[in-house]
């Protein structure tokens, strides 16, 4: 059952790319460092260290050479290219690349997300006011309302959108034509998007989590664009605990060089990166609070498990809700514990996390068996 269907006490919340269905986009802010999702403040603190260029871009060799070349020929036939698809977990750079996609192609980036667009009327209004070649930046494309969903679809492949004046019976459409443009699409969810719509995009792009080389790198750029010096080690420790996210890794240096600031001497070195950590409670895996009360309550309150999600949130004091959107992503993607039909699972690694002995069960008995 690869697809995690059928789950014991699982609600609504079906494995999709690994990550549950109602991930993030919905998920209720939590006062976490290494949580993924950013709330408008901390994308304004983010402009400043987003790559402008595709070869400043970090990691995503795939991607970067395959956007690489369609902007490439873009520019050679002197036209907008095809509309480009971006999907993979927050936090990833679909929205920096959508901004070096507008950049790299000389044009101007308009930026919506699904939504923000209520009525199909919204998106036509945008629609009608791009200019010849300029990018249009969806984001959380999978959250647009059908009736705009299909207007896009035509605005996608004839370039036109209908607009339909007058009601009832007596209504009419209008087609207005569009100047070329690209749609770039975000998505976390990408499983979520109607084939019609999928099949609009020339490109799609997936954006995978950042090894820790990569994150270093992320992170030894960052710390040049803030004016600090970061040393090697301190950036090799603060890349481990940011679970494979270049949002994060920049979350978590500005707060080591708060720390480095206020508490230490200001150097960003590897005392500076493990105190201030320590102090913000993410540990050396990434787990912060919440996550290691998940695994000490799996692991020394119910031997292991399996429990239900609902038991297990109660005994951390969260609602189910929380544990499942919050906690349990990164808890599954790194295998500390396994989703069985018969509730949450400890495995081996997660008993070697907290410092116990791994009891000859765990393992054994892992996803889905
Ligand atoms: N490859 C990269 N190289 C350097 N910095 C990166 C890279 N990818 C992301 N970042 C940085 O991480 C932060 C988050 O990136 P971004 O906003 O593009 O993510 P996203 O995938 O659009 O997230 P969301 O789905 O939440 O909108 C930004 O500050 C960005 O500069």
């Amino acid at each position: 059952m690869a697809d995690g269907r059928g789950l014991a006490d699982d609600g609504p919340g079906a494995l999709e790319d690994g990550l549950p269905r109602g991930l993030l986009d919905d998920a209720p802010a939590a006062p976490s460092l290494v949580r993924p999702g950013a709330d408008d403040l901390e994308r304004a603190a983010e402009a400043a260290l987003r790559p402008r260029r595709l070869d400043e871009f970090v990691g995503q060799r795939v991607v970067r050479d395959q956007l690489s070349l369609v902007l490439q020929a873009a520019r050679q036939r002197d036209r907008a290219p095809d509309h480009v698809l971006l999907s993979g977990p927050p936090g990833l750079g679909k929205t920096t690349l959508a901004m070096i996609i507008a950049a790299e192609l000389g044009t101007s980036l308009r930026i919506t997300s699904g939504p923000a667009i209520q009525h199909a009327g919204d998106l036509a209004a945008v629609l009608s006011s791009l200019e010849e070649g300029e990018v249009l930046f969806l984001d959380e494309i999978h959250r647009l309302a059908r009736p705009a969903e299909e207007l896009l679809y035509v605005a996608m492949e004839d370039f036109r959108v209908d607009v339909v004046v007058g009601k009832g019976a007596g209504a009419s459409a209008i087609p207005l034509a569009l100047p070329p443009f690209t749609v770039v699409g975000a998505t976390t969810r990408a499983g979520l998007l109607p084939a019609p719509l999928r099949d609009r995009f020339g490109f799609t792009g997936h954006l995978d989590f950042y090894d820790a080389g990569e994150l270093e790198q992320v992170l030894t750029r960052s710390a040049g664009l803030l004016g600090v010096v970061l040393a090697p080690e301190a950036a090799a420790e603060i890349a481990g605990r940011s679970r494979g996210t270049p949002r994060i890794a920049n979350r978590l240096l500005r707060r080591v060089r708060d720390w480095a600031e206020v508490r230490g001497d200001g150097s960003l070195d590897l005392a500076a990166a493990r105190a201030a950590l320590a102090v913000f409670e993410v540990d050396e895996r990434g787990l912060d609070r919440l996550d290691r009360s998940v695994l000490e309550a799996l692991c020394l309150r119910f031997g292991g498990g399996p429990v239900g999600l609902t038991t297990l949130a109660v005994a951390v004091g969260e609602e189910p809700e929380t544990v499942e959107t919050v906690a349990e992503p990164f808890l599954v993607r790194e295998g500390l514990v396994g989703r069985t039909p018969r509730g949450r699972v400890a495995l081996a690694p997660a008993w070697t996390h907290l410092g116990l002995p791994v009891p000859p069960s765990a393992g054994g008995d892992t996803l889905f068996g």
